[in-house]
């Protein structure tokens, strides 16, 4: 575990990924970092000595085991306290092949270092207060953020988006615990150190901003993951064809036997930098056939996960037999009543068979319909447009803080709850002691997000699903 590593110790690991590259990074970071890697280092200015080179610079030179030269490489230099994680930083950039990657990791773990663990660079960066924990955490939502909308939040966060926010409150409500405290120890003398009426402003102002963050995971969580949409329909109505346009690409399979996509099939695409989960259903209509059953109740649990639900009807199916559009009007009925939260869509495939005034008569039986074909690529955009109409993502353009980390909407919830206790005391005028043990709970769980207040273990986790060298 990484707390039990001592941070005097010269960590070293590969910053690019493993495998061949044109470029690779090794780094190191410790108290040593310069003199290890001065020490295998040759400039072809004899007396270039690293150590004592200016912080952000960056030199030629090769690396040498002993006489023999393993690369030629650029090697920058960072002074502690002025790097990454605030230590001495040294990074050496080689050629991509693995077998020098090799040579010169193993001979700096010869010679002083040892492998860094999973985010001990950014675990390093927090701990010498390079990083607030918020922080830290939204560096690995960046390396992670693979669409707009993720890497914007990331980003956000990363920029101290909310942690100084909150880091503020803390702080002013910490003055107040004190004072709060300070009256105690003068109870005798009735004596009110905390301006009650500033105090109120105070909480009310805390509950408010936990309040907006708290509402913001919704939206957070959500476009940090993907919204997941479903793909219902009947057999056969071209499902599994407009997932392929969606996606571009032939994924899931097509064919003219009816009931084929018998598994969910998952895949994503970014619309307007907001990632999209389509997963593909078997359908819903009865069967005795069991494996389609099966499909069936999976279906059920797929929409269950799903914020959006595409009803997919194949239009030339429904135009030509009544009793099929009134089957596919009360799924749609059906569907509305059972999950009337979820926002639906009703796509008619297939447009290509029918004649425009047909089209015109069906679309009219529905509320609020897209008429496409999936096979010939035919209101596609449309579909799309609607997709993103639906999602509300004017949240994320005007550079809101948004919650997306379940960590901090614990960490926030618990301390709305203690402010709310704090509040309710005051309107009840209980007596001083008792409201300086919510405001004190209060302060933990606000800590909690910023890490000033923090645990070997919280760490641990946290840093943990880093990868390693970052
Ligand atoms: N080569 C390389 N690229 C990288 C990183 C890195 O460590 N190395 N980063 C790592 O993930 C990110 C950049 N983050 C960094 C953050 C701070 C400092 C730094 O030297 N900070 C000093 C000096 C600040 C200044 O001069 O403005 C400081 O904070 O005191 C360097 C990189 C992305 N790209
Ligand atoms: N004419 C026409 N045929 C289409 C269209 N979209 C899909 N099809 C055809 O309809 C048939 C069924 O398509 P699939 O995408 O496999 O349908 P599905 O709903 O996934 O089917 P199951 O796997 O049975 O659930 C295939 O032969 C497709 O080529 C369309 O827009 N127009």
């Amino acid at each position: 575990m990484t707390h039990q590593t001592t941070f005097n110790e010269t960590i070293i690991a590969l910053a690019t990924p493993s495998g061949m590259g044109s470029i690779a990074v090794l780094r190191l970071s410790g108290e040593n970092a310069i003199e290890i890697v001065n020490a295998h280092f040759k400039s072809k200015f004899a007396s270039k000595d690293l150590t004592k080179v200016k912080s952000h610079t960056i030199h030629l030179g090769h690396i040498l085991d002993g006489n023999r030269i393993i690369d030629e490489v650029l090697v920058s230099v960072f002074k502690n306290p002025n790097s990454y994680t605030g230590e001495n930083v040294v990074e050496i950039n080689c050629h991509g092949s693995i077998y020098i990657q090799q040579e010169i990791l193993q001979l700096f773990l010869e010679n002083g270092c040892r492998m860094a663990t999973n985010g001990e660079y950014t675990l390093r960066a927090f701990t010498n207060g390079k990083l607030d924990l918020l922080q830290a955490e939204a560096v690995a939502d960046l390396v992670a953020s693979d669409s707009k909308a993720s890497h914007q939040i990331a980003l956000q966060q990363m920029r101290g988006g909310f942690s100084s926010e909150i880091e503020n409150l803390r702080e002013q409500l910490v003055n107040f615990a004190s004072l709060i405290e300070l009256e105690l120890d003068f109870s005798e003398e009735d004596v009110e150190f905390a301006d009650r009426t500033e105090f109120k402003r105070l909480v009310d102002k805390i509950s408010h901003v936990l309040k907006r963050l708290i509402d913001s995971f919704a939206i957070g969580n959500v476009f940090k993951n993907g919204i997941p949409v479903a793909i219902v329909g009947e057999p056969n109505v071209g499902k599994s064809t407009l997932l392929n346009a969606l996606l571009n690409e032939e994924r899931a399979i097509v064919s003219d036997i009816a009931g084929t996509t018998r598994d969910a099939i998952e895949d994503e695409i970014a619309i307007d930098g907001v990632t999209f989960r389509f997963i593909d259903t078997a359908g819903i209509r009865e069967t005795e056939d069991v494996v389609e059953s099966i499909g069936i109740k999976k279906t059920y649990e797929k929409i269950d996960q799903a914020q959006l639900v595409i009803q997919i009807v194949s239009a030339e199916n429904i135009a030509f037999n009544d009793e099929i559009l009134k089957q596919v009007q009360n799924d749609v009925k059906s569907l509305k009543e059972n999950y009337p939260t979820k926002k639906l869509l009703v796509v008619l495939n297939k447009i290509d068979l029918l004649d425009s005034e047909k089209l015109e008569k069906l679309i009219d039986q529905f509320e609020n319909c897209i008429a496409l074909s999936a096979k010939n690529n035919v209101g596609i955009t449309e579909l799309t447009t609607q997709l993103t109409d639906l999602v509300n993502i004017g949240a994320l353009s005007n550079n809101q803080t948004i919650v997306s980390n379940s960590r901090h909407f614990e960490a926030l919830t618990n301390a709305l709850k203690s402010i709310k206790e704090v509040e309710k005391g005051m309107e009840l005028n209980i007596s001083s002691d008792l409201i300086a043990i919510d405001i004190r709970q209060a302060l933990f769980h606000l800590g909690e997000i910023t890490g000033a207040v923090t645990t070997d273990d919280l760490l641990g986790n946290i840093f943990a699903n880093f990868c390693i060298g970052k």
